[in-house]
This record gives C-alpha cells, structure tokens and sequence, in this order.
C-alpha cells in the first residue's frame, strides 16, 4: 500500500477550505431547500438503507470526500485487503478476515480460502455432532451449556453475536469467562453443572495471562468436581498456536486452528465463533458468514459515492479531522444489540488508535475515533441529554429493524417512533418561539417563562446516520459487522495508519507482569511514590 499523508493532499486542502463555509451548514433548511436531500444522501444495498442526509455535508462535501479517497488510493488499498498483501507491515501478516466468508476459491488467496474452508467444516461437524447429541459429555448425557473462555477478540466478538442472536439459539446455554478476576469465573462455575458442561479455550496466541489463568482454575475445579480424565472430553480448544494448546492437555483431534492472517479482533468469523455456532447452529453460523460476504462484495465492487463502509468512514474523518469532534456514538434500537458498542470499541479503538504513520513518523492530524453507545430507547433516558444541550458535537449511527423478533406492534411501533422521533429532533432542535409556545396556557407569568425559556432551546443542527435494516437476521448481522470491518480498514488506509497491529496492548501485558513479580513478594519500593503508596495499603487491606 503506498503511504500518502492524507493532509498533503490536494483534496485535503480542498476540503479545508470549503470546511469554512460547510461549516455552516443548516441541516433544517437544507432539507427545506433541496426536497431530493433524503433521496441523495441516501445508499441502498439490498435489506439495508443508510440514510447519510442528517449528516453535516452536502453532495459538495461528499464529493471532496471521495477525491480524498481516491488520492489516497483507496481502491489500491482495497485490493491488496482482499489480495492477501501483508498490509499488517508490522506484524509482516496478511489481514484476511474476508476469506473466511467466502467460498469462492477462483482468487489470489485461494490457499487461505481453502484453508478456512476446511477448518470451518471441521468446525460445522464438530458443532452438529454436539448438538444432535453424536458427541456427549463423559456421563454420554448431552451437553446442556457452553462456557467461552477468552478475552479481546475471543471473548467480545462471540459474545455480542450470542446477545443478538438470542432469537435464533437452541437449548445450550452459554456463559462466558474472560475478566482475570477470580469473582468472574467463581460466579460462572455457581451457575453450571460440570458433567454436562463444554469448555471452549478460545486465544489465537494461547499465551493470554488471563485466558490462561481462567482455564487452568476452571480445569482444576473440573477434575476435582468430576474425573480427571473426563477433561479430554469436556475441554476444547481454539487457537493459532496448536503446540500451546497440546500441551496445555488438549487433545489434538479438540484443538481448531485459526490462521495468523486473521486478526484477534476480526476473528469471529474463524473458530473463535465456535461457542456461538454450538448455540445457534452450523446453519445460521453460515448464514452470518453470507452476510459478511454481501457487505464484501458491495465494498468491493461500489463506487465510492454509494459505498456504504466507504461513506460512513468519510463521514467519521470529516467530523474527526475537520469538526474536530472527539468521538462517536452507536446507537442501536434493540436490546440484542446491547454489546454492539463493546464490541466496535476493540474493533476501532484497537485498530485506529494509532499516532504514527506508516513512514514510522509522528502524525500530525487527529486519528482513530472514540466510540460508545447503549442501545435505544434506554440511552435516551440516560446520555441523550449531553447530544442534544451538550457542548460537545456527537456525531451518532442509529441502528434499527424494520420487523421485529415477536409480533408484538405496539412495543415495535413506540420502539421506531423513538428512533425516528430522536434523529429528526437532533437536527430540528427546538427554537425561542416553539419553547415559549409550549408554555402557553400553562399560568406562569412571564417573567417565569422567560426564566425558563433558555433552558429549554434546542441549538438542533446535531448530526446522525440511520442505518435502518428489515430484520435482524444471522445474515444482517454478518452484513452489519462487515460494514463496520470494511469502515474501519477505509479510516485507516485515509490516516496511513497500520490498524491492524496493537503494541499498545503488549506493553500493557509487560508491565502488569513486572508488578505482579512485586505483588508476589509484597514489594513496594520499586516504583513511583504514588504506586509504591496504592501496593501498600492494597497489602494492608487486601487480608
Ligand atoms: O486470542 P488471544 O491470543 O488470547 O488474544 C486476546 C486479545 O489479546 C490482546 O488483548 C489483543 O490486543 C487482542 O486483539 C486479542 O484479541
């Protein structure tokens, strides 16, 4: 991929000068004067619609945006993605989460395609034979429950997709550890029954501390609870590094490999959704793979204008780099998509939080963008607030389903009424005369009505993306992530940043390390004042 400073562009330029006037930008009259507004600004791909048109740009704006993409050679950078070019430069790896989607081996990476081919139908057998009771627990009883032991990308991914796929689970139940809290998994083993209970070991790397220090306390409690020798078949084992994994007691024909060309955070895909297809079936595990492949193809063969990944990453480096805003939110209007936001949060915060350039230079610009949200209507009652009178510009997504899961209409129809209600009144606002309307015939007088009143504007203008989908469906969801992989790897190709390495993350791992050496000695002389003092009293109170 060729490394090109975004802000040494010509269409970088070009878009901050005409920032100066978009800036501007009126959204209320921009609708008033462009009755197409909707119709332009809108992209379409079968059962989703992307609705970009209460965005703070204009069909000017989102010209600009597409030249900045073009010089940066975006399409260039599409196909070394997808051509398996190691554009993980640092880690000298290819990032081919796309070719476990496919089937179609007609490519340049046929071999990796082939390759995850095979190792999802070990997988797919695998699950089937758990779930038509071919393969049992030690007691030949059928497993009843699943527990998913991982962190990072082997815990969030599987978790999010079992949140909200619960419409389409079987009978097993799934739990999950990952947090290297000791409270974490003694909640979960309160809650299970060994004998009918399959342990998933999921790390790419099988060398996590966390993910390690799980397993180990969850297999002691195991043989002690059990036998011993009923560990070959109650544990399984997901990773990269088999040896690891052997030698960690599990069986080889146990152990699905993953590929080093598949990130942690980009795995779910992989093996690391083997609990969620234990759950939800090999069927709707291939129907969310479909649907990944959708979004691939449309990534791949729009142009940038109606490219939905690409426009929505354009979207997020006009507010990042020219509005300055400093995050994000995500909004979905469903409770299974509770755990959407946390699962983005690793995607883009660990892939564009990034401050050096692919040169190895410093940037000189804003990159990687901070994400969050909750799902709808609750978040209303609780953040709204700072989006519509806050200080502070929060450029939003929502996210919703046409259909509903159950047929209940009056819960469906108050729930979409909320999600259009919130976006339109994010861009109207609320103006002097409609405040002071609303107090009419309420008794106050008018010097309580003019106290009141300034608290009661609305600025408006605030920007939001609605993504409405027909229905939550395996393939939707596969189609939704996709389009949120495919945004991300656009940000990054437009930072020229590498998004696909985390050094971040291993200095984190080192250091906790080095202090866990101290803590095992109760030694508090080796650091700064404050940490010596915080390991001290953490000594004294911790008996
Ligand atoms: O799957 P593992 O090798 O155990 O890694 C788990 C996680 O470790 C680190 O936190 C990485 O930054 C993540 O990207 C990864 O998902």
């Amino acid at each position: 991929m060729k490394n090109i400073n975004p802000t040494s562009t010509t269409a970088w330029q070009e878009l901050l000068d005409h920032y100066k006037t978009a800036k501007s930008l009126n959204l209320k009259e921009a609708f008033q004067n462009n009755k197409n507004r909707a119709e332009e600004l809108t992209l379409t791909d079968g059962d989703f619609h992307v609705d970009l048109s209460k965005n703070l740009i204009t069909k000017e704006t989102q010209g600009k945006l597409v030249d900045l993409a073009n010089e940066c050679r975006l399409s260039d950078a599409i196909d070394s993605y997808f051509g398996g070019e190691k554009i993980n430069a640092t880690e000298n790896r290819a990032v081919l989460h796309t070719a476990l989607r496919t089937n179609n081996t007609d490519s340049p990476v046929a071999g990796n395609i082939s390759a995850a081919i095979a190792s999802k139908e070990k997988m797919f057998a695998f699950v089937d034979a758990v779930n038509n009771g071919t393969i049992t627990a030690a007691n030949g009883q059928k497993f009843n429950t699943v527990v998913n032991i991982g962190i990072g990308g082997s815990d969030l991914g599987p978790v999010m997709i079992y949140e909200a796929m619960q419409a389409y689970k079987n009978d097993l139940t799934l739990h999950f550890v990952s947090n290297v809290e000791g409270d974490h998994v003694e909640e979960v083993l309160k809650k299970i029954n060994p004998e009918t209970t399959l342990f998933v070991i999921v790390s790419k790397s099988f060398g996590t501390q966390e993910t390690l220090t799980n397993s180990t306390t969850i297999r002691n409690w195991f043989k002690e609870k059990v036998n011993p020798e009923a560990v070959a078949q109650h544990f399984i084992a997901v990773s990269s590094n088999i040896q690891r994994a052997v030698d960690f007691g599990i069986q080889e024909e146990n152990i699905f490999p993953m590929f080093d060309w598949v990130g942690g955070r980009f795995s779910l895909w992989s093996t690391v959704g083997m609990s969620v297809a234990l759950s939800i079936g090999s069927k709707n595990f291939q129907g969310f793979l479909d649907g990944a492949q959708e979004m691939d193809t449309h990534f791949k063969n729009s142009s940038f204008d109606k490219n939905i990944p690409v426009q929505l990453a354009l979207l997020t480096i006009w507010y990042n780099n020219f509005y300055k805003a400093q995050s994000e939110a995500v909004i979905p209007y469903t409770q299974y998509l509770h755990r959407l936001p946390a699962y983005l949060q690793q995607a883009i915060m660990e892939s564009n939080g990034k401050s050096v350039d692919r040169n190895g230079d410093r940037v000189t610009y804003e990159t990687g963008n901070v994400v969050w949200g909750e799902p709808g209507t609750n978040s209303q009652h609780a953040f709204f607030q700072l989006i519509h009178q806050g200080t502070k510009l929060i450029p939003a997504q929502f996210i919703a389903f046409a259909k509903a899961k159950y047929n209940q209409p009056d819960h469906h129809n108050k729930l979409m009424a909320n999600f259009f209600a919130q976006t339109e009144a994010l861009m109207n606002g609320k103006t002097k005369e409609e405040a002071l309307k609303d107090h009419k015939d309420s008794g106050k007088t008018v010097s309580e009505i003019e106290h009141l009143v300034p608290f009661q504007v609305f600025e408006g203008n605030k920007p939001t993306t609605t993504i409405l989908i027909d229905e939550l469906t395996p393939q939707s969801l596969g189609k939704l992530v996709a389009m949120y992989e495919h945004k991300i790897f656009t940000e990054g190709v437009i930072w020229n940043i590498y998004s696909y390495d985390q050094w971040g993350v291993q200095l984190g791992k080192v250091l906790a390390d080095a202090i866990l050496t101290d803590i095992e000695s109760s030694k508090s002389d080796g650091h700064d004042s404050s940490t010596n003092a915080l390991l001290k009293r953490f000594y004294s109170r911790n008996k």
